[in-house]
């Protein structure tokens, strides 16, 4: 009997397992094939997997390219794709104004948690998915973005495109070819944190990754764009990284801590509650004086977070918008030939050679249509920027979206859109933009590279600046030649699209 018990035991440890694990499988199955089968979407097509577990999405984001397959999915499927069991994909004109529009009731996704620090008591600006927190967060620091508040940031960027231009120069002497997306990110992050926090991080001047912040702010990426997916996951998995040493971040951080801390020291509070703002002055005096003023409304952790995002957000995306200009350019002599003429003919009717101001730039069509064409063609951004259908659902694409769907629009998708930009969408051909107003702001309408509605991109001004201010004077300045013009362009995709083997040859330009 003992004998028998044993057995019956040692059968039952083994196989319960198995029963339990079978039961689980059976229950999941059965529960997944209830929600399909009163799902009101479930005609809508896509990949089988995506249909019952969110594993697909994040499979294909941590592929790194999902900017390509989510154009594919759309050429396969259509205008809709469901590419998580509750999360579509849109591919139509019509929608951004439904989904993305100012005064839609759509607001950000979950996905969008995986990007806030759990120790901030207030989300930051992206982050923020309460759209009364937010408006009026955005209220508090949008004059700081205004095209008056550039007047004070002009000089910096042109102080970075200064030393990068030098930095080339002697790399053109020495014949080394360089990755040149690298310089443009040092180019980048410098001139935000010059405009942000009035010093630079130093990149340009040592050409190395000081501190390693960059590889720290592109792990976070990493991390973001991932656990995004699996948002409910963050706040434990980010407890368990801020054990683990994060020298990038830390570097960030104390950097940051010390320019404002020398920014108080300039300027005491009572220095700063009595002085008139002056559109001259830079973004932390106006940061330290809006929380010298109202310390509830503004408390020091926003001074903090505003910088913060500053350097997050607008370093990376504008690098990678200044490298896919360039790159474009360089696959395209004959449109490079073309910028030249007008850019030549600019500084010869001025009869001076400086750099050219953000103004003069503005002022030169064929420019400002290369530079659109290049933002069209590689948008810093490469996932759909997800919003929840608001109550009572919505209509789009012609078909009824019931409340608390999940639904994006991927820049690129919409980018690549033949309705919208022509047979030769694909192109790179910044005469599209030129050839009648009425079509240019048409075209202009879709244009996602810096978002839409109340969630666009409140640094808009100060990236333009930047690469109004650099393209043109490298362009005039320096033949750029790819190491391997062969070779395909590699990118990765961890939300920033960041071209990975920019390899150049940089000589001065010839006849210069
Ligand atoms: C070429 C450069 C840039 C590109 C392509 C870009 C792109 C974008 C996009 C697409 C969004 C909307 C994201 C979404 O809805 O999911 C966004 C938001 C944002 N960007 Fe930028 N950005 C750039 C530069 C900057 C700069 C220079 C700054 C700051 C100085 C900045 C700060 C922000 C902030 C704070 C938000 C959140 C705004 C809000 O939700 O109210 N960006 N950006």
């Amino acid at each position: 009997m003992a004998k028998l018990q044993g057995l019956l035991s040692a059968y039952a440890s083994t196989v319960s397992p198995i029963i339990l694990i079978g039961g689980l499988l059976v229950v999941w199955i059965v529960y997944n094939v209830v929600i399909v089968l009163r799902d009101p979407l479930r005609s809508v097509p896509g990949p089988f997997w995506a249909r019952f577990t969110r594993l697909w999405y994040l499979r294909e984001v941590a592929g790194g390219h999902f900017e390509k397959t989510n154009i594919a999915l759309h050429k396969k499927y259509g205008s809709i794709v469901r590419i998580a069991p509750n999360y579509y994909s849109i591919d139509d004109a019509d929608a951004i104004k439904t989904i993305y529009g100012h005064g839609s009731n759509f607001v950000k996704g979950k996905w969008y948690i995986a990007s806030n620090n759990p120790k901030n008591k207030h989300p930051d600006l992206f982050t923020d998915l309460n759209p009364e927190t937010h408006a009026v967060n955005r209220r508090n620091v949008a004059s700081l973005y205004s095209m008056t508040s550039l007047v004070a940031m002009e000089p910096n960027a042109v102080a970075c495109a200064d030393i990068l231009v030098q930095k080339l120069t002697e790399f053109a002497n020495s014949h080394v070819p360089i990755n040149l997306q690298v310089w443009l990110q040092y180019y980048a992050f410098d001139t935000i944190a010059l405009i942000t926090l009035s010093k630079r991080f130093g990149f340009l001047d040592t050409g190395k990754d000081n501190g390693s912040m960059i590889a720290a702010l592109h792990s976070y990426l990493l991390y973001l764009s991932k656990v995004g997916v699996y948002h409910e996951w963050h706040y434990f998995l980010n407890w368990i990284l801020s054990l683990l040493p994060n020298g990038g971040m830390h570097y960030m951080g104390s950097f940051m801590r010390q320019q404002v801390l020398e920014g108080q020291r300039q300027k005491s509070k009572s220095v700063l509650e009595k002085d008139e703002s002056k559109p001259t002055d830079d973004f932390l005096t106006k940061l330290l004086r809006m929380h010298a003023l109202q310390p509830d409304r503004f408390p020091m952790e926003s001074v903090f977070s505003t910088c913060g995002t500053n350097i997050g957000a607008g370093s990376d995306t504008t690098s990678v918008s200044l490298a896919g200009i360039l790159y474009h350019l360089m696959k395209a002599p004959a449109t490079l030939e073309k910028l030249r003429h007008e850019l030549d003919q600019a500084i010869e009717e001025r009869g001076s050679s400086d750099i050219l101001s953000f103004q003069e730039a503005q002022k030169l069509p064929y420019l400002q249509a290369v530079i659109k064409e290049g933002l069209r063609c590689h948008p810093a951004t490469g996932l759909p920027m997800v919003r929840v259908v608001p109550k009572g659902g919505a209509k789009i694409v012609g078909r009824y979206f019931p409340e608390k769907t999940e639904v994006g629009v991927n820049s690129w998708v919409m980018h690549a859109n033949k309705k919208i930009f022509g047979p030769d969408a694909e192109e790179f051909r910044p005469e599209r933009w030129l050839e009648s107003p009425e079509r240019a702001a048409e075209m202009n309408r879709y244009i996602l590279t810096f978002g839409a509605g109340s969630r666009t991109c409140i640094g808009k001004n100060i990236s333009l600046l930047e690469i109004s201010i650099l393209i043109p004077e490298l362009v005039r300045k320096f033949d750029f030649t790819l190491v391997d013009p062969n070779r395909p362009l590699e990118m990765e995709n961890v939300w920033f699209v960041k071209q990975k083997n920019l390899d150049c040859y940089v000589s001065l330009r010839k006849g210069n």
